[in-house]
């Protein structure tokens, strides 16, 4: 069976030009990914994890195709992140932190009407799609308001409810609990690995700082540090008797990492 993501030796490196890199023709480069292989087989969940700048959202964006790689190769619903990004982005559903792609002034509703059409929705079909994601995200209520007067968690909620809205293959969840109440992540936590992963077969990609819910609704988890992948496979397999916490074996295993510069 082909994976639903297989990515072999990808790197990705950024450089930033300011008005003193070019005054001193020294722009400064951030190695952001460095030979990540990983593969995700079809309905699974994989949490990525890392701290601060470890590269799980240049991983995202890369498998989202809005950031090309600068070597290696990888495929998402066997189409290749190179050449086929068109294809892929009617595959995937992407959800970011923070997200300020909606348009402000119109309310929840006409901007997933906006993004359905988009997905060349229409007619029936559209009005019952939106209605069924706005269900599903539990924002029937505030539909009709403008997205101006949402709250952080409810922008989140229509941030999920649009990603969903062509039913994509693959989700790309990034830190898509980072503003909800502990109610609402529930909900989220359950809908994902109950409806989306055992019921729909999604492959979900599920980036968190959260060890506990990575833990909670990934099958695996990738953990990068420094733009290098440290551990692939269960969360509960870095704990050992004398580190049992997650938390401390998760420091552990990062602070023995070896040193790369960066
Ligand atoms: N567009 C960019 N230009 C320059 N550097 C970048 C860019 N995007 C990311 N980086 C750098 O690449 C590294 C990885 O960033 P990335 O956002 O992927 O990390 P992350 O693991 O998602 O971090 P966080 O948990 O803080 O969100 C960081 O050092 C970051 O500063």
């Amino acid at each position: 069976m082909v994976p639903a993501i297989e990515l072999k030796n990808i790197s990705k490196t950024f450089t930033e030009r300011n008005w003193k890199s070019f005054l001193f023709r020294k722009p400064r480069y951030t190695k952001a990914l460095d030979h990540v292989s990983l593969t995700v087989q079809k309905g699974e969940i994989m949490g990525l994890l890392g701290e601060n700048g470890a590269g799980k959202t240049t991983l995202i964006k890369i498998l989202a195709t809005l950031v090309t790689p600068d070597t290696g190769h990888g495929t998402l619903a066997g189409l290749s992140l190179h050449t086929q990004s068109s294809e892929i982005r009617s595959k995937i559903g992407l959800v970011n932190t923070n997200d300020r792609t909606f348009y402000w002034r119109l309310t929840g509703r006409e901007n997933l009407d906006f993004f359905a059409t988009l997905y060349n929705l229409h007619g029936s079909a559209k009005h019952e799609r939106i209605q069924q994601v706005l269900q599903l995200v539990d924002m029937e209520e505030k539909a009709n308001f403008r997205v101006m007067a949402y709250s952080a968690g409810q922008q989140q909620r229509l941030s999920i409810a649009r990603a969903m809205l062509s039913d994509p293959d693959v989700l790309l969840l990034d830190e898509a609990t980072s503003s909800l109440d502990p109610i609402a992540s529930r909900k989220l936590l359950d809908f994902t690995r109950k409806t989306l992963a055992q019921k729909k077969h999604k492959t979900i990609v599920w980036c968190t700082h959260n060890l506990h819910e990575a833990l909670d609704i990934c099958d695996r988890v990738a953990i990068l540090h420094r733009g290098q992948i440290l551990h692939t496979g269960n969360l509960q397999d870095i704990t050992t008797p004398s580190e049992p916490t997650l938390e401390r074996a998760f420091s552990d295993l990062v602070k023995n990492a070896p040193m790369e510069p960066v």
